[in-house]
């Protein structure tokens, strides 16, 4: 062969490889997000790398300081930045729902997500004519199915203005924006009117409240009297120990690549709805067996985290993604790995739920 020829084949080839990598390979679990549009949320491309410094030295210390009562009304500021910093990355490489699920035989991630969500709506007995608010909506996954699988109006809130608009513009592709509703809002103080809602759901989403009862108080609020409200809750269970340090490392480790103002203890939960005057219906953790396990994706996704890892540097090397999203990334990766040691240690559950109703009548 020519010289000439080898190199324009060595060209073409090289070509292919670079597509099939990046807009093949690299496209999202729900096509839309491909690794070239990798945006950080509304932060401008000259901020990134500072947004990610101030967000990694708030969250990785310790919880008392954390929640220390000033610091205490920054947390969800800086959730706001986590998910400026990571919502493309979460959609490019998870999918549209922001949220865990246990795996099932036989069944895809995509399958076992929607399962889980619509378990949520079937708990709550949300239907046609209702309207129901998703307590921290992400991008809106859960909403859109529960609103197709119920026949539900859903109302979401979130405190991130870029997911409101993800979350509308996918609502619109769905053909569900008539039934699918995006405000943002802080869901410790939210914009509603008491007693304006049938239902309520959260998932994956109120442990980014420093204090639970604020966020209860809150859902309690705006329910009708004998609404039903659940929430499959990020917790540690009875086999943590803080006197063990491997444990202490897994649970901060989540807690700082998650936005996480502290995890609560799953013996917590119940007692905190008792305490805004819910009913407590029914407590379980999700997680338990025969369910399977919630973080064999995670595990398996090694090759294309390391796939992904290689992604994003080449794009940041040209300036396509802006600086700062390779730390981003490694923050993930190792948020994923503590997620996995607490999954497999059983001291960690991301689906603690509980299903509350507020009584038809609320002693004073
Ligand atoms: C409920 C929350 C988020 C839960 C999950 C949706 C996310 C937790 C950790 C995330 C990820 C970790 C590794 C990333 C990987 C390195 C990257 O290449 C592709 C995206 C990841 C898989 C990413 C996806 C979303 C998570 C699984 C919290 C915040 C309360
Ligand atoms: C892990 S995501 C889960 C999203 C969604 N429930 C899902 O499963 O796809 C957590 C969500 O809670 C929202 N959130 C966190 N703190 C909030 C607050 N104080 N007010 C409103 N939304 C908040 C985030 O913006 C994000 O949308």
């Amino acid at each position: 062969m020519e010289v000439s020829t080898a190199m324009w084949t060595a060209a073409v080839v090289g070509a292919a490889v670079i597509y099939w990598f990046v807009w093949v390979m690299g496209a999202a679990e729900v096509k839309g997000k491909r690794a070239v549009n990798l945006k950080m949320g509304s932060i401008t491309r000259d901020k990134v790398q500072d947004k990610y410094k101030q967000y990694w030295s708030f969250f990785r210390r310790p919880k008392e300081d954390i929640a220390a009562a000033s610091d205490g009304d920054k947390v969800p500021a800086f959730v706001d930045t986590f998910y400026n910093l990571v919502t493309d990355i979460y959609e490019w490489g998870w999918g549209q729902s922001f949220h865990f699920s246990p795996s099932l035989p036989g069944r895809s991630h995509r399958e076992a997500t929607r399962l889980h969500e619509e378990r949520a709506a079937d708990l709550i007995a949300a239907h046609a004519g209702q309207r129901v608010l998703d307590v921290g909506c992400g991008v809106g996954g859960p909403m859109r199915a529960i609103a197709a699988h119920s026949g539900a109006h859903v109302v979401g809130i979130t405190i991130n203005e870029y997911q409101v608009a993800r979350a509308r513009a996918h609502n619109r592709k769905a053909g569900l924006h008539d039934r699918c509703e995006v405000v943002c809002g802080n869901f410790l103080e939210m914009p509603f009117a008491d007693a304006s809602f049938d239902g309520a759901y959260s998932i994956e989403a109120t442990c980014h409240a420093p204090r639970l009862e604020d966020v209860y108080r809150e859902v309690f609020r705006v329910l009708k009297p004998g609404a039903l409200y659940v929430s499959y809750e990020w917790v540690t269970t009875a086999l943590y120990r803080e006197d063990d340090a491997r444990h202490v490392e897994t649970i901060r480790g989540i807690e700082a690549g998650d936005a996480l103002p502290g995890l609560r203890a799953q013996h917590e939960v119940a007692a905190v709805a008792r305490r805004v005057g819910f009913e407590v219906v029914e407590e379980l953790d999700l997680a338990l067996l025969p369910a399977g396990s919630w973080w064999t994706r995670l595990k398996m996704g090694r090759i294309a985290y390391w796939r992904n890892h290689l992604l994003v540097s080449a794009l940041t090397a040209l300036r396509v993604a802006p600086k700062g999203v390779v730390e981003v990334h490694e923050m993930l990766y190792e948020t994923a790995r503590h997620l996995c040691d607490g999954g497999e240690t059983g001291i960690f559950t991301p689906m603690h739920m509980i299903l509350c109703r507020k009584p038809l009548v609320t002693p004073n």
